[in-house]
């Protein structure tokens, strides 16, 4: 079953929205340009906007049928939408913002209860302060929490980390992930940015010029020399899941496992001190160019981490080679050309990925 099945249309001057979509639950990453209709699709499917023509399913129930004149309003869609700028009222505190989301309620049973909301994004401290006196971070988890409040189906975010600085999206997306784990609704989740959206997810729906790109796994969308394109445009990522294996305090190192893959995969990093626990997972993110091919295991090197593989699928970008490696798990490296004609790389031919311990950058 879908959670959310749309087709609309709807023309905008010179821009067209044309799309088809179906979303399962879990977090979906809505990815494109900018002026790629990321937007207009989410204000469609809130009711903020009007299709010219289509009709939209939320959990199998039909809330927009242009041909059978079927229009909900948005307060009774049963939507969360979670603005780029969180957008709380300035003269509530932050008790009064968050129960403004349980007026939308209805008769239904509540998704979440007030005091689970608080305790799920760490708001206790927060309730009597006013907008004014809370952070970016602060906010936009008060904009998370009144929108759950108001129980709904479907959770919308619209660039939810644009107005946040580094820091503070790391802090932001565990939250994402908690809610995603704790209540069965699907999040579409809006951004420009690549690395931030795979640390939620690797379910990405890519837009461009108001139509679908494609929908699925990240790494099965970058085998497509069209979407690679198009995610190339910011910054193109390897995110991968690990859990702490070990902290190796004398040679200040983490040891990693990934046991998703088809054989185990360790990794080492250099020692992670302050956050995460033996037995804790994370994201670790690792940069195409961060990565070196070789031919051969090389032993006399301070180069930690070497992982035999073979190349899936080389596309060719400029004077740039993109080389997907099959590890146990894919991941994308980024040569030159003149590396793949000197080591004669093809599709199939069997090498070994190489990266420093200090190249992986622990995200959550
Ligand atoms: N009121 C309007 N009249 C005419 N064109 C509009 C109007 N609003 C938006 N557009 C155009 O519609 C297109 C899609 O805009 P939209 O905001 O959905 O894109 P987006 O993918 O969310 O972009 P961004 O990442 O920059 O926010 C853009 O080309 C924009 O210029």
């Amino acid at each position: 079953m879908h959670a959310l099945s749309a087709k609309l249309k709807r023309t905008k001057g010179n821009f067209t929205l044309n799309v088809e979509v179906n979303f399962r639950k879990g977090i979906t990453g809505i990815y494109g340009p900018s002026g790629a209709g990321k937007t207009t699709l989410l204000h469609l499917i809130s009711g903020l906007e009007y299709p010219d023509e289509g009709n939209i399913s939320i959990a199998e129930e039909v809330i927009v049928d242009s041909q059978n004149k079927i229009w909900t309003p948005s307060r009774k869609r049963k939507i969360g939408y979670v603005f780029q700028e969180g957008r709380l009222f300035p003269h509530m505190t932050v008790r009064k913002n968050l129960l403004f989301g349980t007026i939308f309620q209805s008769k239904d049973k509540p998704l979440i209860a007030f005091d689970e909301v608080l305790h799920l994004l760490e708001l206790e401290p927060l309730v009597d302060k006013r907008p004014s006196q809370l952070s970016g971070g602060e906010k936009q988890r008060v904009a998370i929490g009144r929108a759950l409040l108001s129980a709904p189906k479907l959770l919308l975010m619209d660039e939810p980390f644009s107005s946040l600085d580094m820091a503070l999206r790391r802090q932001i997306i565990p939250y994402l992930i908690k809610i995603n784990q704790q209540l069965n609704i699907p999040m579409l989740v809006v951004s420009h940015d690549l690395p931030d959206l795979l640390s939620l997810t690797r379910e990405l729906f890519l837009l461009k010029n108001g139509s679908v790109l494609g929908h699925g796994k990240y790494m099965e969308l970058i085998e497509k020399e069209n979407m690679l394109d198009v995610m190339r445009g910011s910054g193109l990522m390897n995110v991968i899941p690990f859990v702490v294996e070990t902290h190796d305090k004398e040679n200040g190192l983490s040891i990693l496992v990934n046991k998703d893959a088809s054989q185990e995969i360790r990794v080492e990093r250099e020692l992670i001190k302050d956050c995460c626990l033996v037995g804790e997972q994370m994201n670790v993110s690792l940069r195409p160019e961060d990565i070196a091919l070789t031919l051969k295991e090389i032993s006399d090197i301070s180069i930690r981490n070497q992982l035999p593989g073979t190349i899936v699928k080389l596309i060719r970008k400029e004077n740039r080679i993109y080389c997907i490696v099959d590890v146990g798990f894919k991941l994308i490296v980024s040569i030159t050309q003149a590396s793949q004609h000197k080591m004669d790389l093809c599709e199939g031919k069997h090498i070994w990925c190489l990266f420093k311990s200090m190249a992986l950058l622990v995200n959550v």
